[in-house]
């Protein structure tokens, strides 16, 4: 974060060296074959070093490293002086410099100095009735961390609550969701930073219109409406009372709001205590990546480990593989987090870069990707390093845990068929002799594609918010190798700019000017067609 350019790194010269020197022979089967301790060495049990009972395993074995290749990719880090950075972050300096801020997201999980009180149970709609469902409005940082923390942790629910959640300006996303509401019975969670998002306010509005359609009197939006946001201004504008306006502030950046007060829908959801134990477990890993020398530094291990592929083997993805279906939206919740960070191609210095920075994040629950894209993965062209997350133990145990056995030799195997294939002398034995070359080379898998997998006891509040961390400390970590600044967003701001003047012009087609001639032709067929 230094701003500097990586590649002027000495050690990025020698990783350079070492992959054109090495790379064809750094073979998994065989670095196994020579080392049987591998496994041993290229794994570590986290314990949350303020919880015994919270861990997880991180096996980094089947990786294209070697030991002296990981010093030197851990001697980048210190290169790009990133427990310097690190402790910069902790202190609150503003790392965040384009826009001069600090991002102290890390200071949400010190909960001490942090309270949000419960806000439903007792909290009553305007003709007396509990309420029974919130819908939370908001969109990327406002909505993916809520969706995927309460997806995750469904298990904690209660079950008297319903839990929506709304994003899309797509009119049919609010519409679909009021479906479902009672207005005498529904809270709705307005959540915006910065509460100017067209999206946010625009469903806001259209939440507002519906609910006063049924109760009538202004007045009884204030027990059905609060709001989370950083800008009073705009809340009580929008017609929110200041009293139900959780605020939260300017150091949280979006994407790192789920702490925050952002995190209502998940504290109404699971019950406070259990998004305390989601902090707590946040803050274990804050620790964990704050005190614990790199050579064990879970993020930073992952982190310098992707730099390797990113950089050096030319991957340009990264896939997060859950095997556990409340990990639904983990990929989705990771794409903002990691590319919207690191998806930059400037360092805080100004200088354009001259290699890679963030990899595209993709991914989806196991089993059913490997119904549909790991084809690719296996038989493709492209490297795709991929993390292999699971629980060993299910929250649903059904069939005496016969789902979660075949979940989890699924979890076990896949790994296992990347890293070490099968051979074309394999594929000739079983087939016999009558087999085709072109049948017996289609199903060779070459391997040598690498994984890493991560296992934990059960999902919990306090695993979740340590495994969160875990990925938020890997893509500082990375962003502070690429000297980038992995705390604005520039990137999303021209498309916005440019869409609210193509709303002003939709009317009719002599409106539409100082377009190329495919937008304009694509405006034009729309107002042709469009039926209003
Ligand atoms: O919370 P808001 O201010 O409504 O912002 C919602 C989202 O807006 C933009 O898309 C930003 O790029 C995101 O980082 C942010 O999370």
């Amino acid at each position: 974060m230094s701003g500097r350019l990586a590649s002027e790194y000495s050690t990025w010269k020698k990783l350079q060296q070492t992959y054109d020197v090495q790379h064809a022979r750094l073979i998994l089967k065989d670095l196994f074959a020579q080392d049987p301790n591998r496994f041993s060495k290229f794994s570590e049990e986290y314990v949350d070093p303020t919880d015994k009972n919270t861990t997880f395993l991180l096996d980094y074995s089947k990786h294209l490293i070697t030991q002296p290749i990981l010093d030197t990719l851990l001697s980048l880090a210190r290169e790009a002086e990133l427990e310097t950075y690190r402790d910069k972050m902790f202190a609150g300096e503003h790392i965040n410099t384009s826009e001069d801020r600090a991002v102290l997201h890390v200071a949400l999980r010190n909960f001490d100095d942090f309270k949000i009180q419960e806000a439903c149970g007792s909290w009553k709609g305007y003709t007396g009735k509990t309420i029974n469902t919130i819908v939370n409005i908001g969109i990327g940082g406002s909505d993916l961390g809520p969706v995927m923390v309460t997806e995750g942790l469904k298990p904690y629910a209660k079950r008297d609550l319903t839990a929506h959640f709304v994003s899309n300006i797509d009119g049919t996303h609010i519409a679909e969701t009021l479906r479902l509401c009672d207005p005498e019975r529904t809270l709705f969670i307005i959540a915006s930073k910065t509460f100017t998002t067209q999206e946010t306010i625009t469903n806001a509005e259209s939440a507002r219109d519906w609910f006063l359609a049924a109760a009538k009197d202004k007045a009884h939006v204030a027990k059905h409406f609060v709001a989370l946001s950083t800008n009073t201004k705009a809340v009580t504008a929008f017609g929110i009372d200041k009293a139900n306006m959780f605020a939260f502030w300017d150091w949280v950046g979006g994407r790192y709001s789920l702490w925050s007060a952002i995190g209502l829908s998940i504290a109404i959801y699971i019950g406070y205590d259990n998004f305390e134990q989601l902090l707590k477990g946040a803050h274990g890993m804050d620790k964990h990546f704050k005190e614990t020398p790199l050579e064990k530094n879970l993020p930073v291990l992952m982190a310098v480990i992707g730099v390797w592929y990113n950089d050096f083997y030319g991957s340009q993805t990264h896939a997060l593989l859950p095997y556990d279906q409340y990990l639904h939206k983990f990929a989705d919740y990771f794409q903002q987090g990691d590319m919207e960070s690191n998806g930059k191609f400037v360092t805080k210095g100004g200088q354009r870069v001259n290699y890679q920075t963030g990899p595209i994040i993709w991914g989806a629950a196991g089993t059913n990707g490997q119904h549909s894209f790991y084809q690719l993965v296996h038989q493709g062209t492209k490297l795709i390093p991929a993390d292999f997350i699971a629980p060993a133990t299910s929250h649903n145990p059904i069939a005496n845990s016969k789902h979660h056995r075949i979940l989890l030799s699924n979890y076990f195997a896949q790994p296992e068929a990347l890293a070490f294939g099968k051979t074309e002398e394999e594929v000739r034995k079983e087939l016999g002799n009558g087999a085709s070359e072109a049948l017996v080379k289609s199903k060779v898998f070459e391997g040598n594609r690498p994984s890493s997998s991560i296992l934990f006891p059960l999902m919990t509040p306090r695993t979740l918010g340590a495994l969160i961390a875990l990925y938020e400390h890997k893509i500082f970590t990375q962003g502070v190798i690429w000297g980038i600044n992995s705390f604005d967003q520039m990137g999303v701001e021209l498309g916005k700019v440019l869409a609210k003047n193509i709303l002003s012009q939709l009317n009719q087609p002599s409106d539409v000017t100082g377009h190329d001639s495919s937008t304009t032709g694509l405006i034009h067929y729309y107002q042709k067609h469009r039926k209003e």
